[in-house]
């Protein structure tokens, strides 16, 4: 039998916990021993809840007990998860975890720690919930060099854009549920301003490199200020606005990251991603195109792979399993050279003369119940090239197109 314990007994920590109840015989097979939760910390008391039995306060009563093999942090942040995780690897501890936000600014460092205590740290659950993809970047797709990485990252932004699309529902609205079905972060802010996704492609790409990328240096807008009428338009276009998180290896040398609303076209792979679910698309420069496609978020999914790393983490005790993630920083490629098209809508105060002479050939798109603008789709331009052509028009709102 293996002890474990599990740190946050919220709506992850809770799937933790009926997982392995749930599927006790399998996981136990699979992990070629009992896998027994011999302790759960929390603030809160969960009065009338079986887990009462197995509930401490005290995180020092689970570091120093030398029963305790695999501890599973799912309490979100960075203080008090990064200095457990730290305290648990150094006791000798692995450490499965779904937050990304620890894993995005300390991965490195705690793999490092990790492999000198010769345990092992997890986090398959940070990235795309129940979708594995750490997993196979460390372990599949080690003959490619990777050349791209983009994806829905995050399941509580594409539920919303998914229901402001499909039922025409307000942003709060939606947000609501999206926080009612445990999907958003405790301040949700990370998920509509892209923050997590940030921190996601972040990690990504730094397993992708085997150095660290900085998530501070990837450039990153939400998803606030779109609005029914940028929906609309987008209809009118065949295409879905998702909010992608991307990572570009260019003829230059450089990797052009970035999170941001998108354009695509609804046939793309990417357009069939829709409600809570994520995809993420690979190309390697021998595989070509895969997709990985789930639930990116909830309870359950998120727990089925937290319960995997539990899994793995069993199966290679006294084993570190290699990943490489240096903590050497990877300078990104200036963005003023990423170049995409751009959908643009223009006050009709900017004659369509304006804008030929400014954009050159340009595609134009109306709403019929839409006045006192309309709107156009670039030719490919730089960020930097749109940016300076943009000031000579009077612009409402400019979203990036993968078109
Ligand atoms: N929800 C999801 O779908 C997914 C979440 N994640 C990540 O998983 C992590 C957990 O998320 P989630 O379960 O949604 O979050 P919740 O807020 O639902 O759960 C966190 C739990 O940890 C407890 N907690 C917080 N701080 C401490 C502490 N110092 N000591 C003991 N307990 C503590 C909280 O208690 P209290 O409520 O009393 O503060 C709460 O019960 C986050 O990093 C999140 O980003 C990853 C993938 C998907
Ligand atoms: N808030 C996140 C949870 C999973 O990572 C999301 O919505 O994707």
């Amino acid at each position: 039998m293996i002890n474990i314990a599990v740190l946050g007994y919220g709506t992850v920590g809770s799937g933790v916990v009926e997982v392995i109840n749930k599927n006790h015989a399998s996981i136990n097979k699979r992990a070629g021993q009992e896998v027994n939760i011999k302790y759960v910390l929390d603030l809160r008391d969960f009065p009338g809840d079986p887990v009462e039995k197995v509930l401490v306060h005290d995180y020092s009563v689970i570091v120093n007990d030398p029963e305790v093999k695999i501890i599973v942090e799912v309490m979100g942040g960075i203080k008090p998860a990064y200095d457990f995780t730290k305290q648990a690897l150094e006791a000798g501890k692995s450490v499965c975890t779904s937050n990304k936000e620890l894993v995005a600014a300390h991965g490195a460092e705690l793999l490092a720690i990790a492999k000198a205590n010769n345990v092992n740290f997890l986090f398959e659950a940070s990235v795309g919930g129940g979708i594995p993809i750490i997993r196979p970047l460390n372990q599949s797709l080690t003959a490619d060099e990777i050349t791209e990485i983009t994806g829905i990252l995050n399941g509580t932004t594409n539920y919303i854009l998914s229901k402001m699309t499909d039922e025409g529902k307000s942003f709060e609205e939606v947000l609501k549920r999206a926080q009612e079905k445990g999907y958003a972060e405790r301040n949700p802010e990370a998920d509509v301003e892209g923050y997590d996704a940030c921190r996601k492609i972040a990690i990504l790409t730094s397993l992708a490199l085997g150095k660290q990328v900085d998530y501070r240096d990837i450039y990153t807008e939400g998803i606030t200020k779109i609005t029914k009428t940028d929906i609309e338009y987008a209809k009118a276009l065949h295409a879905s606005i998702k909010l992608l998180g991307t990572s570009k290896w260019e003829d230059d040398g450089k990797i052009y990251s970035m999170v941001a609303p998108f354009m695509i076209d609804s046939d793309h792979p990417l357009g069939h991603v829709n409600g809570v679910f994520n995809g993420i698309f690979v190309n390697g420069n021998m595989l070509g195109d895969t997709m990985f496609y789930g639930k990116g978020a909830g309870k359950l999914p998120t727990a089925s792979a937290v319960v995997a790393d539990v899994v793995d983490a069993v199966k290679h005790q006294g084993t570190n399993i290699m990943t490489i993630w240096e903590q050497d920083k990877v300078e990104l490629g200036d963005r003023a050279n990423f170049a995409c098209r751009f959908f643009v809508r223009v006050a009709d105060t900017t004659s369509k003369e304006t804008i030929e002479k400014v954009f050159g050939e340009v595609e134009y798109v109306t709403l019929a119940d839409v006045s006192g603008e309309y709107a156009f789709l670039t030719d490919k331009l730089t960020e930097g090239a749109f940016e300076e052509k943009s000031k000579q028009v009077d612009m409402i709102m400019r979203i990036r197109t993968a078109l």
